[in-house]
């Protein structure tokens, strides 16, 4: 396959880019009327405006272009249908299969995986209606009133992100908590709270031998025995989400109570499969299934529009855009939705761990940046940290605003106006860094406010705004579980297209497993008093200090 830098639309794109650096889209907007009709695209009720960047129709033919040179169309049938394109790891990437709620048949090793699929989310529904009804109860026969996710990364995020976001669906008798930081404060902050009669503990782990996760199961289950006193009790409390057989029954937990799922999905993509049991719990396994449903609504869209409608492959291909040509950093995430307040750090891992590489399919090193560093913050929260920055800050930060037209809340009076002020903001920081401020415009809203002379030329250069910052925006009907189920999968397929661009294998995450093994060389210098010389002088510094002061 031809190098991403030698396609005949990455050149053009570096000349084009020549072209755009200096156009102003405020600009763009007084030639073109019709921008916004021009750069905007609905999936249902998912209305995505991407009229506010630095593009023109020219800029997209090329990126599409780049796009098909990468041959995206063909990656995607090929991950879609079960080949095994994570290479490292010698695994298909299937958590599309997770959420196929067409049935249609889905093979890895020539084997159609549907019906386990189908089968684990019968055992969920089977038991989170149990526990929700109540006719699953703890060891004194009283009903669970507490769950306890116990997982990290994969096996955290997408479930305290979706339990947070779907809150309005919730069951009013069951409260959700999560521990993931191997901090024992994590841990017993929660167990503060919770009875160990009524509480449910689902240790939650692809490999189940991840040492936070491990660690705190071990100890929720010791807290568990001192109130139970016979192991036997362990079954009514804990059950376990892997795809790890023997690990979970050498922990001592029934493989009866295991929810499994397979080498095929991946940790940051597992919401979708029996990791999503805390969600399921929460929310209802109809709810859950609405969850899914969006995720496969998504999946349809992505698959049969033309790249040019395409909704993950627009907003992949504005990435690359600031990202390659424009020689951004970063990339901010920012919903105007409380609810959604965990969703920049589920995207963190999502997009970072997936697309944070340096190594080409073929084993070389890239010669371009990949993916950017994600972070963001809900608003208007942000507005008042570091939106500063993205205004008149040195760096160009490309930003997503999500929002809802509809709340789930009615604050108090009839007249409430909660939502409009948010919504409000949302359009009014999205218009105010595409259009910036003149320093005409500046100059006479100072006059205005009755400033002159001295003062007001040397008030005025901090009051003038570049502007020219590109925004997308994405208003939906409201945050319902379908509606979230398709936004995250807008997200995990754009990560998809950008991965198959920047030609590198989004599904492994060596990294990290980088940082396990060192930590694990450490551990037992920890547990010694000898001082430690066998490391960095720096690292030796800090484990000896560390050991002198503890
Ligand atoms: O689910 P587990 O096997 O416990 O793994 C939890 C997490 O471990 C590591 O951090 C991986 O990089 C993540 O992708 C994974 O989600």
């Amino acid at each position: 396959m031809a190098k991403l830098t030698t396609h005949p639309s990455w050149h053009a794109l570096n000349q084009h880019q020549i072209e755009m650096r200096d156009v102003q889209m405020r600009d763009l907007f007084n030639q073109n009327p019709k921008r916004f009709e021009e750069f905007s695209l609905t999936v249902d009720d998912i209305l995505l405006d991407y009229s506010k960047h630095r593009i023109t129709k020219e800029t997209l033919s090329q990126l599409f272009q780049l796009a098909r040179d990468s041959n995206i169309e063909q990656w995607r049938s090929r991950m879609f249908s079960g080949e095994k394109i994570n290479i490292t790891e010698k695994r298909a990437v299937l958590h599309t299969a997770l959420r196929n709620r067409s049935n249609t048949p889905v093979y890895v090793d020539g084997k159609d995986v549907m019906p386990e699929v189908n089968a684990v989310l019968a055992q969920m529904r089977a038991f989170t209606e149990q526990v929700r009804n109540g006719q699953w109860t703890g060891f004194t026969g009283k009903r669970i009133t507490d769950i306890v996710n116990i997982g990290i990364g994969g096996s955290d995020l997408g479930p305290v992100m979706a339990c947070d976001a779907l809150k309005p669906y919730a069951s009013p008798n069951l409260k959700a908590h999560f521990v993931s930081n191997i901090d024992g404060a994590h841990l017993m902050r929660v167990l503060e709270v919770c009875d160990p009669e009524t509480t449910l503990f689902i240790v939650a782990s692809k490999t189940f031998t991840t040492q936070e996760t491990m660690t705190n199961a071990h100890s929720a289950r010791r807290w568990f025995l001192q109130a139970a006193k016979q192991d036997q009790h362990v079954a009514k409390h804990f059950v376990a989400l892997s795809t790890n057989a023997k690990a979970v029954q050498a922990f001592g937990i029934d493989t009866n109570n295991m929810f499994a799922f397979w080498d095929w999905v991946g940790g940051r993509y597992s919401l979708w499969s029996a990791i999503g049991l805390s969600i399921a719990l929460y929310v209802g396994m109809d709810n859950f299934e609405q969850l899914l449903a969006g995720g496969h609504a998504m999946d349809q869209h992505f698959l049969s529009a033309p790249l040019e409608q395409n909704m993950p492959v627009i907003m992949a291909l504005l990435g690359v855009w600031y990202n390659n040509f424009f020689h951004v950093d970063t990339h901010a995430i920012l919903p105007y939705d409380q609810g959604m307040s965990r969703f920049a750090a589920y995207l963190q891992q999502a997009d970072m761990e997936s697309n944070g590489k340096f190594i080409c399919r073929d084993g070389s090193r890239v010669s371009y940046k990949t993916g950017p560093v994600i972070w963001g913050e809900a608003g208007t929260n942000g507005q008042h940290a570091f939106y500063q920055l993205i205004h008149q800050g040195t760096q160009m930060v490309p930003a997503d605003f999500l929002m809802p037209a509809n709340s789930h809340y009615k604050v108090g009076s009839p007249d409430d106006q909660h939502h409009k002020i948010l919504l409000a903001n949302f359009l009014a920081q999205t218009q105010a860094l595409m259009l910036g401020k003149t320093r005409e415009e500046a100059r006479a809203e100072l006059e205005a406010q009755g400033m002159s002379g001295q003062a007001l030329e040397d008030l005025l250069p901090h009051k003038v705004f570049e502007g020219n910052r590109p925004t997308t925006s994405i208003l939906f009907k409201q945050l319902t579980p379908f509606t979230l189920g398709k936004l995250i999968a807008l997200y995990e397929h754009k990560i998809f297209v950008q991965g198959m661009i920047w030609d590198i294998n989004s599904y492994d995450q060596w990294g990290v497993e980088y940082g396990k093994q060192i930590a694990s060389q450490i551990l037992p210098q920890l547990n010694t008093n000898e001082p430690v010389n066998s490391f960095d002088s720096s690292t030796n510094g800090l484990i000896n200090y560390a050991k002198k002061i503890s």
